[in-house]
C-alpha cells in the first residue's frame, strides 16, 4: 500500500510522515530521488559518449565535499504533451555553491540526461536563483553546459526564462567572473548566455554548439555539414574565436578552469588572489637571453612567448584563446605573485600584424582586465594592419577600432615595452602612451616609425629612384643606401623618447625589473575618467 504525496509522487509503504522518524525518511528518499533523477541507462549513455555526469562535473570542478546543492526539490508544473507524468526532482540542472581551491563558486551543471538538459521554467528558475545569489555574494560563477535548448513543451516560458539568465550575464559582466564550460552539445539559447560570459571553455570532440543544427542548415540553406564541423571545440576555438581554451577531455578542462580562477578576483571590488613574493632583481641567466633573442634582421620572427615568460615568476604563463588569431598572445602570469594580464604580438604568426581576429581577441581580454583590476603588460613587436580587401571589407576599421577603445579606456596599471617594430597606427593602438599607458619602455631593436624601412624609402624616394632608373644608374643599390639611411635616422626608439613617448630605453636583461619596479609603483595607482552612462564602444 501506498499513499499519494502530490503528483508524481507515491510515499513508500515502510514510510510513515505522520511520525518523525517518516518524515525524516521521506526527505532521505526525495533526496536520493533527486540525485538519482536519471535512469541508470540514461547514464550509461552519457558515458559511453565519454561524458560526465552533471553531478560527476560538480565533483570534479569542487575541493572535496564542499559543494552544497539548492533546489534539488524543485520540479516543474507543466502539463502539456503528458510532460505532467515525469517530473524529476531537480527538473535537469544541479545548481548550489562551494569551494575551489578554497574559494567560494557558484554552480550550475545542466544534466542531459533529463529532457535532453533542455530548459524549462523550474530549470530557467533555479539558474537565475543561483546567479543573483552570485552577484549579490559577489562570487564567481560557473555553467556547466550540455542541453537541447528551450524545452519544446513549455514553450514561450523557456523563452522567458533564457531572457531573464541573458539579462543577468549583462548585469554580472564586470561584476563577477563569469565562465562558460560547453561539455556536450549546447544548441538554441544555450549558447548565448555563454557567449555573454567572460571565458568559454570547450572539449575536443565531445562538445559542440550552434544556433541552428546540422538539420536546419541542411534544410534551409543546403549546406552539408557536421556537426563536429559546424560547432565543435575545434571550430569555436580556432574559426569563430567563441572558445578560449579547447581541453582534451572534461578533466582537462576542469584543470584549466581552476588554473584561470587561481588569477582573478571574486569580484570587481576584490583584490585577485596574491601571495608576497619580493623578486629577485639579481640579473638571471634568463633575463640575459633577452639580449640575444632579437635577430638581426627585421624579417626574420622570434618567439615572443620567450619574451613573456621570462618576466613572469616561475616561467608560468596561463594562455587564453592560444588557437585563435596566435598573432597575438593573451593570457595570465604573475609578477612578485601579483596576477597581469598579457598582451603581446607574436611575430611567428603573420610577422604580428594586427587583423579583425587579433584586435577583437586583444580587446576582450584587456576590458575583462580593467573591469577586474588585474594590470595589463604589454610587448610591442607590430609591423602594422594587415591589409587586404577581405580584411577592409570585414570592417577592420570599426573592429580594429575596439583595441583602441580598450586601452583607453582601461584605468588599471599599463606598462608597455616594445621590443621590435612598432609601425604605423599599430604603434597608437598597442598599449602607446597617448592612449594612456603609464610607463612604456623600448628595447635599442625598436624601430618606433610610420612604417617599415623599406615602405617608406620606395614612397619618400619614388621620385630619386625613378631618376636613377632613367639615368641607367643601379636602383636597388640606391634603394639600399636609402633604406640605410631610414633605419639610421627614423627606425630607432630615440625619436621616441627624445619626446618622452617612451619613457625610457632599457637593454633586454632590465626588462623583469623595470616591470617588477613599475608594477610597485602603480599598486597605487588611481585614475578616474570622466562619469557617463556608458560609453560607446565600436562593435
Ligand atoms: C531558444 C531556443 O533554444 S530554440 C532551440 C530549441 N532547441 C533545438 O532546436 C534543439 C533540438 N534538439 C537537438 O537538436 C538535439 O536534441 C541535440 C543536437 C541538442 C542533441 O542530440 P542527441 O544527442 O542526439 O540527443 P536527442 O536528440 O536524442 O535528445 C535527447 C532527449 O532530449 C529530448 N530533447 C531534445 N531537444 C529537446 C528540446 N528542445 N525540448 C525538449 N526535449 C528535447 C529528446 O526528445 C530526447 O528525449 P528522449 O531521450 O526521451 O527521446
Amino acid at each position: 500500500m501506498s499513499a499519494s504525496i502530490g503528483e508524481g509522487t507515491e510515499l513508500p509503504a515502510d514510510i510513515d510522515i505522520h511520525t518523525t522518524a517518516g518524515k525524516l525518511a521521506d526527505l532521505e528518499r526525495r533526496l536520493d530521488e533527486a540525485v538519482h533523477a536519471a535512469s541508470a541507462t540514461a547514464v550509461e549513455k552519457q558515458h559511453a559518449k565519454g561524458r560526465k555526469t552533471a553531478r560527476e562535473r560538480i565533483e570534479m570542478l569542487f575541493d572535496e565535499g564542499s559543494f552544497v546543492e539548492i533546489d534539488e526539490l524543485a520540479r516543474h508544473r507543466s502539463t502539456a504533451f503528458g510532460l505532467e507524468k515525469t517530473r524529476p526532482y531537480g527538473d535537469g540542472v544541479v545548481t548550489g555553491y562551494g569551494t575551489v581551491d578554497g574559494r567560494q563558486v557558484c554552480v550550475f551543471s545542466q544534466d542531459f540526461t533529463i529532457f535532453g538538459g533542455s530548459l524549462g521554467e523550474v530549470y530557467g528558475e533555479k539558474i537565475t536563483k543561483i546567479m543573483d545569489l552570485a552577484i549579490k555574494t559577489g562570487s564567481p560563477i560557473i555553467g556547466i553546459n550540455e542541453g537541447a535548448g528551450a524545452r519544446i513543451q513549455e514553450g514561450v516560458v523557456s523563452l522567458g526564462l533564457y531572457g531573464e539568465i541573458f539579462k543577468r550575464n549583462v548585469h554580472a559582466s564586470g561584476v563577477i567572473p563569469q565562465i562558460s564550460m560547453i561539455m556536450g552539445n549546447c544548441a538554441g539559447g544555450h549558447v548565448y548566455s555563454p557567449a555573454v560570459t567572460d571565458f568559454t571553455i570547450m572539449v575536443d570532440q565531445t562538445s559542440a554548439m550552434f544556433i541552428t543544427g546540422p538539420d536546419v542548415i541542411k534544410t534551409v540553406t543546403g549546406e552539408d555539414v557536421s556537426m563536429e564541423d559546424l560547432g565543435g571545440a575545434r571550430t569555436h576555438n580556432t574559426k569563430s574565436g567563441n572558445a578560449h581554451y579547447m581541453a582534451t577531455d572534461e578533466e582537462d578542462a576542469f584543470e584549466y578552469v581552476k588554473a584561470l580562477l587561481a588569477y582573478l578576483p571574486q569580484n570587481n571590488l576584490d583584490e585577485a588572489p596574491s601571495y608576497d613574493e619580493d623578486a629577485d632583481l639579481e640579473l638571471s641567466d634568463l633575463d640575459r637571453s633577452l639580449d640575444t633573442i632579437i635577430p638581426d634582421s627585421p624579417n626574420q620572427p622570434y618567439d615572443m612567448h620567450d619574451v613573456i615568460t621570462a618576466v613572469l615568476d616561475d616561467e608560468e604563463f596561463l594562455e587564453v584563446q592560444p588557437l585563435f588569431a596566435p598573432n597575438i598572445i593573451v593570457g595570465y602570469g604573475r609578477v612578485e605573485g601579483r596576477p597581469v594580464g598579457i598582451v603581446a604580438n607574436q611575430p611567428m604568426q603573420f610577422a604580428g600584424t594586427l587583423d579583425i581576429d587579433a584586435s577583437e581577441k586583444a580587446a576582450r581580454f584587456v576590458r575583462f582586465c580593467d573591469a577586474f583590476n588585474i594590470p595589463v603588460l604589454t610587448f610591442v613587436d607590430v609591423p602594422g594592419f594587415l591589409p587586404g580587401t577581405d580584411q577592409e571589407w570585414n570592417g577592420i576599421i570599426r573592429r580594429g577600432a575596439k583595441l583602441i577603445y580598450a586601452y583607453a579606456e582601461a584605468t588599471v596599471p599599463l606598462i608597455t615595452v616594445i621590443t621590435r617594430k612598432a609601425y604605423g597606427g599599430a604603434y597608437d593602438v598597442m598599449g602607446s602612451k597617448h592612449l594612456g599607458a603609464d610607463l612604456n619602455v623600448a628595447w635599442p631593436t625598436a624601430q618606433i616609425a610610420v612604417m617599415g624601412a623599406q615602405g617608406a624609402a620606395n614612397i619618400v624616394h619614388r621620385k630619386t629612384l625613378a631618376a636613377v632608373e632613367k639615368e641607367g644608374g643601379d636602383v636597388e643599390a640606391k634603394r639600399a643606401e636609402l633604406i640605410d639611411e631610414y633605419e639610421t635616422t627614423l627606425a630607432n626608439p630615440y625619436i621616441a623618447a627624445e619626446r618622452g613617448y617612451v619613457d625610457t630605453v632599457i637593454m633586454p636583461h632590465e626588462t623583469r625589473a623595470e616591470i617588477v619596479r613599475g608594477l610597485r609603483l602603480l599598486r597605487s595607482k588611481r585614475e578616474i575618467l570622466p562619469a557617463k552612462k556608458h560609453g560607446n564602444i565600436p562593435l
